[in-house]
């Protein structure tokens, strides 16, 4: 996202009086894992091929025993899967370094950080638990100034982890150095959904709940677990989907006009929004569901049970849909139920927010055939804004229709991966989330994951590849309101 904080990197001001840019350094911790090749090293591949990292060095570390050629060739190959794979990408590559390491253990963070050099980014593509480890690690050890940080997502495992994650990072570096990722604040969707709530009068007049029934956000994906195990089981769809990226589009949706895009105004809408938020009824019995996938074919691939994945522990009860029914608690969406819902391995790849508007006060008499209410959608992927309207129908004028008018956004100009980075090496933390946010949102859902530890929310079942569960939390709406 362009904010309105200027670039440096890679700016004239960034420059020696030589000519060359400064050195920077990305040091990828997690370097073999899943978000590293498949997001990650592709975000970073086109962010380099805007020009915007000169003289980037890359570190990747892991404790697989690679050599330098095995991660040469692995960014190699994510870099191609984004078309990243010109002179300044390749140079890149060629210098890259893998340095075997566990990242929990001092010795073997300080030999890391000996190896980087200039401008150091350091990102932790880490399960959140090591992720703990390691900082309270470096806490030990010291690190040198003006290292910036990058924390994946989830940020702790609950609402204590993370606060304490967020003293030890206190004693580590300035918060303004600390970048909590949410990769889906780097998605195009963050300006689309600014854009068309802020940029004409003609929707935010009605986003209120006067006019609004329900608000649904729903991203529901095809793949599966993907190997990805060691991370997955420990955390399920509530934590790695909802507690995250979900609650983060909600704010987006939900928060009132920031006076400009820069980071304090944008951060402080959401962060206001969300500390209104909380669990509708306070009842996580009636308003969550969680379920795991069985076997199934999605997309012609044959997958197996969840439970019986390699690296499962199916006793665990690791949910892969989850979903919840919230309120916000302010004048604008008092009564305004909010649900969110993630699953993995459906057919249908349903990845929007849609706000579905009451029914008009009363629709005149003549006029027949009102079946459906008023829907704005805002896609994900593909990014799209749709109306669903109720108008004349185009045989007889007094049967009423529903027309879908469609509008496509535009493709945002790096992918979320790059975007983040971008804001990482540039020091503009507007697409981070703060950290009295991030402990918000454990606030927000931690009723629901106590009420599923002590079983009183059963583990439901769908089959891989179909639609998941039948209804929505929804149906009918509290308080009956759609
Ligand atoms: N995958 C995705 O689509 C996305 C993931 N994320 C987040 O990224 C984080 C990582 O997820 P993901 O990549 O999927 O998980 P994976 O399980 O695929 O990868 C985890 C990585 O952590 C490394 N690791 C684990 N323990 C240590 C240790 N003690 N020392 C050094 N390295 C260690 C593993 O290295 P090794 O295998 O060598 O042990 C591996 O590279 C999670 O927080 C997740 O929420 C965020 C957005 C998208
Ligand atoms: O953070 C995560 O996001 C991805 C979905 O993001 P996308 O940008 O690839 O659509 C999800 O698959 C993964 O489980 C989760 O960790």
């Amino acid at each position: 996202m362009t904010t309105s904080t200027p670039s440096t990197a890679g700016s004239p001001a960034d420059r020696p009086a030589g000519g060359s840019a400064v050195p920077r350094t990305l040091l990828l911790l997690g370097a073999s894992g899943d978000l590293a090749a498949r997001l990650l090293l592709p975000g970073l591949g086109r962010l380099v091929a805007s020009g915007a990292l000169p003289n980037l060095r890359l570190i990747g570390s892991g404790t697989h025993a690679w050599d330098d050629g095995q991660w040469r060739r692995r960014v190699a190959d994510s870099f191609a899967t984004a078309g990243a794979d010109g002179p300044r990408e390749t140079e890149v590559v060629r210098s890259a370094r893998y340095l075997p390491a566990d990242v929990t253990a001092e010795e073997d963070l300080r030999r890391l950080l000996a190896a980087c050099h200039g401008q150091t980014v350091i990102f932790f593509a880490l399960p959140p638990a090591i992720t703990a480890r390691a900082a309270d690690a470096l806490a030990r050890i010291g690190l040198p100034p003006g290292t910036r940080l990058m924390l994946e997502k989830p940020f702790g495992t609950d609402l204590a982890s993370a606060r304490s994650l967020n003293d030890i990072l206190t004693r580590l570096v300035p918060e303004e150095q600390v970048h909590r990722i949410d990769h889906f604040l780097g998605k195009s969707t963050v300006v689309n959904i600014i854009g068309l709530r802020f940029a004409n009068r003609i929707f935010e007049p009605v986003l209120n709940s006067e006019h609004v029934a329900c608000v649904d956000i729903v991203f529901d994906e095809s793949l599966g677990l993907e190997g990805r195990a060691g991370y997955y089981d420990s955390a399920g769809a509530l934590v790695d989907m909802v507690q995250s990226h979900l609650l983060q589009v909600l704010a987006l949706m939900a928060m009132d006009a920031p006076p400009t895009l820069d980071a304090r105004d944008l951060r402080g809408r959401k962060a206001q929004v969300l500390r209104a938020t909380r669990l509708w009824d306070g009842d996580p019995v009636r308003w969550s569901r969680r379920a795991r996938y069985t076997a199934g074919e999605v997309d012609g691939r044959r997958l197996l049970g969840y439970a019986d994945e390699a690296g499962i522990d199916a006793t665990r009860g690791t949910e892969t849909l989850a979903e919840l029914v919230l309120a916000v608690d302010t004048w604008r969406w008092a009564g305004v139920p909010f649900r969110l819902r993630s699953g993995k391995a459906l057919a249908g790849r349903r990845k929007e927010a849609v706000i579905t508007f009451r029914q008009p006060p009363r629709v005149p008499t003549g006029l027949t055939g009102y079946e459906q209410p008023d829907r704005l959608r805002i896609g994900f992927g593909p990014d799209r804004l749709g109306l669903d309207v109720n108008i004349n129908g185009p045989g007889n004028p007094l049967e009423l229709d529903q027309v879908h008018l469609v509008a496509d956004f535009g493709p945002g100009e790096l992918p979320p991966y790059g975007e983040v980075l971008r804001g990482a090496f540039d020091g503009d933390p507007t697409l981070s989330v703060r950290g009295d946010t991030a402990e918000d949102c454990w606030r927000i859902v931690e009723p629901v994951l106590d009420a599923w530890r002590a079983g009183k929310v059963p583990l439901q079942e769908y089959p891989a590849g179909s639609q998941g569960l039948n209804e929505s939390l929804l149906a009918p709406a509290p308080g009956g309101v759609i």
